[in-house]
């Protein structure tokens, strides 16, 4: 007999909500995979788990919980606590409120580290780079050993982060990640060898982490059996969702914590894994069962409660195609007779114009923008539709574009505060003083070279004679730092406090001072969610909100606005109607995947989870020809596409096809000889 708020699971879902749970309170199970389809309801299934835990007396304290961003974190917290108040009723708070080990690998593994700084010789104010910080950080090293001068071209310092970052994640020594990656790049091996064991330096002389660092470092201490049994003996039961996208780091960490496997669940899908850009590899759902002896208990949720059946038989189709998988076809109760659209327009203009028609239609018969989203593969894709929903006021947000944070003032005030937090952290401090009048690089260099060796820099920052024409910027500047330092005003006074000295050198530096004053703001309300300035710090650069207010910002909470979002950010939601750009090959698969059969296989994967969001009605576009990236916008040079090769012809009797706009033969031949004496364009380019 099971409990009435287990009803409405069905026997999969159930069993492994039950698993290792007796009737007679929990016990510890062995080791658990969920293999879930799209749409079968693992988040669902997960959070009752968790739910069933707590009801059944296990500590929430002594849970941990691993997702792959906090918003899926906060999403699947309170569904527990939504269970758990309607079985244990007003008391319930108490309980759910302890389950405080929820977060991304990345946010736990930092708190972690914090709580073992001292054991594993780490100093325990440490603050977070983040990609961009880190790429500066690389660049400065790469100067320093002399070889951005060197007389071919060495590689960027993007792409140096990303063989590190890969060799790291991976696990995988340095010539592999070459050969097989970045072949081109192979006669550096030597240098880049230096540059990153010169980069590691720097890191440890400025106390600063980056993103694989928090999991290499995890690594690392639980490579200790006495750390690992530790830490292991923290937790009673160890959740992970997402499985396929965690890479072979994070997998060590997972069975150094649980070696046994005794209370450990992994959650995935192995046909939605689309993350190994960042070394995620798809073989640790594959390989996770045998990982232990007896191996772990395998249930496959393959019934999906999201799309109709239409849809789900069109998003079987293409990743049946796929080469090597764990997932069973996807089967749902929900009839209907329309098929996916797939639609071929002209250009990215009418895919626009289709769109924001389909769209305003859709809402005309009780749809709200909300329930709509427009997915697709690069952020850059939806540049042409962006500018046709502001020109037709249609509120919308984008997700997965330009992050909050990558904008120069929400950096530079983060900077400060960084910099208060740890003042051996060299980005920041460069960042910061060069926001002071007078002071450029040079000048702030030397200053961080005189206080990075003193035990309280800080304070020997005070003592240094104000430098030349930095005027009364340097008094106030000293004593916002030192204020800072003893943190009297408390949290989320200091970020006031930060803000406030920062909005002159606002005013002074750009001439949208006002715009950007609203995401400082904004930056304040968020910061007051947490409870310090370290976790705030941490946090944040783990997982940065999207979108700034000069970008489409986000609108009031009550507001309605239609969702733009990369596929990769789509991931874990759904949406009523759901519509994919460009679905063309070059951009799906992407032209800059490497063409490997792995990299397709992902490619494939990609365009199936964004097919998977869609519940009612999906419609993918075609444009024939488009614009590419890289000129003015005027350019004209643009390609001819043609439908992803992931939708060859036999896929087809699953869609309805056609074009839009239903264009009369007439025009249609207009539109063609348009296209071939492009004499406009021709004029534009007599000048070039
Ligand atoms: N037993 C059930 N009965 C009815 N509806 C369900 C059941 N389980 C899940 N659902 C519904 O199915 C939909 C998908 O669930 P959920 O978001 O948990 O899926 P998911 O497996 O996490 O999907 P994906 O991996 O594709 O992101 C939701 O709308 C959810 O409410």
């Amino acid at each position: 007999m099971s409990a009435t708020y287990l009803e409405k699971l069905n026997e999969r879902q159930r069993r492994a909500v039950e698993h290792g749970i007796g009737g007679d309170g929990v016990t510890v199970g062995g080791p658990l995979l969920i293999i879930a389809g799209a749409g079968s309801g693992k988040t669902n299934t997960l959070a009752h788990r968790v739910a069933h835990l707590i009801v059944n007396g296990a500590d929430p304290r002594r849970i941990l919980l691993m997702t792959f961003s906090r918003r899926a974190a906060a999403e699947m917290s309170r569904r527990v606590e939504r269970i758990c108040a309607q079985v244990l009723g007003a008391g319930s708070g108490v309980m759910t409120d302890a389950l405080a080990w929820a977060g991304t690998f990345h946010g736990i593994g930092a708190r972690l580290l914090r709580i073992y700084a001292e054991q594993i010789g780490l100093n325990v104010d440490f603050t977070i780079h983040d990609r961009e910080d880190s790429a500066d950080l690389l660049n400065v090293v790469r100067h320093e050993l002399g070889l951005s001068k060197t007389e071919s071209r060495f590689p960027t310092k993007g792409t140096c982060l990303a063989i590190y970052s890969r060799a790291v994640n991976s696990q995988t020594p340095l010539n592999e990640v070459l050969r097989s990656w970045y072949p081109w790049v192979s006669g550096w091996e030597q240098q880049l060898k230096e540059l990153f064991s010169g980069y590691v330096e720097a890191k440890q002389a400025q106390n600063v982490l980056d993103y694989d660092d928090l999991l290499l470092y995890w690594a690392q201490m639980v490579g200790d059996p006495s750390l690992a049994d530790d830490i292991g003996n923290r937790f009673d039961h160890v959740l992970v969702d997402e499985y396929q996208d965690t890479n072979k780091l994070q997998s060590s960490v997972l069975l150094a914590l649980k070696p046994g496997g005794r209370g450990l669940t992994v959650v995935g899908d192995d046909a939605q894994a689309i993350y190994s850009f960042r070394a995620a590899t798809v073989r640790n759902i594959l390989d996770f069962p045998d990982a232990f002896s007896p191996p772990a208990d395998v249930i496959t949720l393959d019934r999906n409660y999201r799309s109709t059946q239409t849809i789900l038989a069109a998003a079987n189709g293409v990743i049946e195609l796929a080469r090597e998988r764990f997932t069973k076809n996807l089967w749902t109760d929900r009839q209907s007779a329309v098929r996916p659209k797939l639609l071929t327009v002209k250009d990215e203009s009418d895919q626009a114009n289709y769109i924001v028609e389909q769209v305003l239609a859709n809402r005309e018969s009780g749809m709200l923008l909300k329930q709509q989203a427009v997915l697709f593969r690069t952020s850059s894709h939806s540049g042409p539709l962006e500018v046709e929903l502001t020109r037709r006021n249609i509120p919308f947000v984008k997700f997965g574009g330009l992050k909050f944070l990558d904008s120069a003032h929400v950096k530079d005030l983060l900077a400060v505060l960084r910099f208060a937090q740890n003042p051996r952290d060299r980005v920041a401090g460069f960042r910061l003083l060069q926001m002071l009048p007078g002071i450029g690089p040079q000048t702030a260099g030397k200053i961080l070279d005189v206080i990075a060796t003193d035990p309280e820099p800080l304070m020997a920052l005070g003592e240094i004679p104000a430098p030349p024409k930095s005027g009364p910027d340097w008094a106030s500047f000293i004593d916002l730092m030192l204020a800072l330092r003893k943190s009297d005003s408390g949290w989320p006074a200091e970020i006031a406090l930060a803000r406030s000295w920062y909005e002159p050198h606002l005013e002074r530096m750009h001439e949208d001072a006002e715009t950007r004053r609203a995401d400082l703001l904004q930056l304040e309300q968020i910061a007051a969610g947490y409870h310090n300035r370290e976790r705030f710090l941490t946090e944040l650069t783990l997982d940065p909100p999207d979108a700034t207010s000069d970008q489409a910002g986000v609108p009031l909470l009550d507001e309605d606005y239609l969702v733009l979002s990369t596929i990769h950010s789509a991931k874990g939601q759904e949406w009523r109607s759901v519509f994919m750009l460009n679905v063309v090959d070059g951009c799906i698969p992407s032209d800059l995947s490497t063409g490997t059969s792995d990299d397709l296989e992902e490619e494939r994967r990609l365009l199936y989870v964004g097919m998977t969001r869609a519940k009612d009605s999906l419609t993918l576009v075609v444009p024939q020809r488009f614009f590419t990236g890289g000129q003015h916008a005027q350019g004209n040079r643009h390609v001819y596409a043609s439908r992803t090769r992931f939708i060859p012809a036999t896929l087809l009797q699953f869609f309805e096809t056609g074009t839009w706009p239903v264009a009369g033969r007439e025009a249609s031949e207009r539109s063609a000889q348009q296209i071939r004496i492009d004499v406009a364009a021709r004029m534009r380019t007599m000048w070039k």
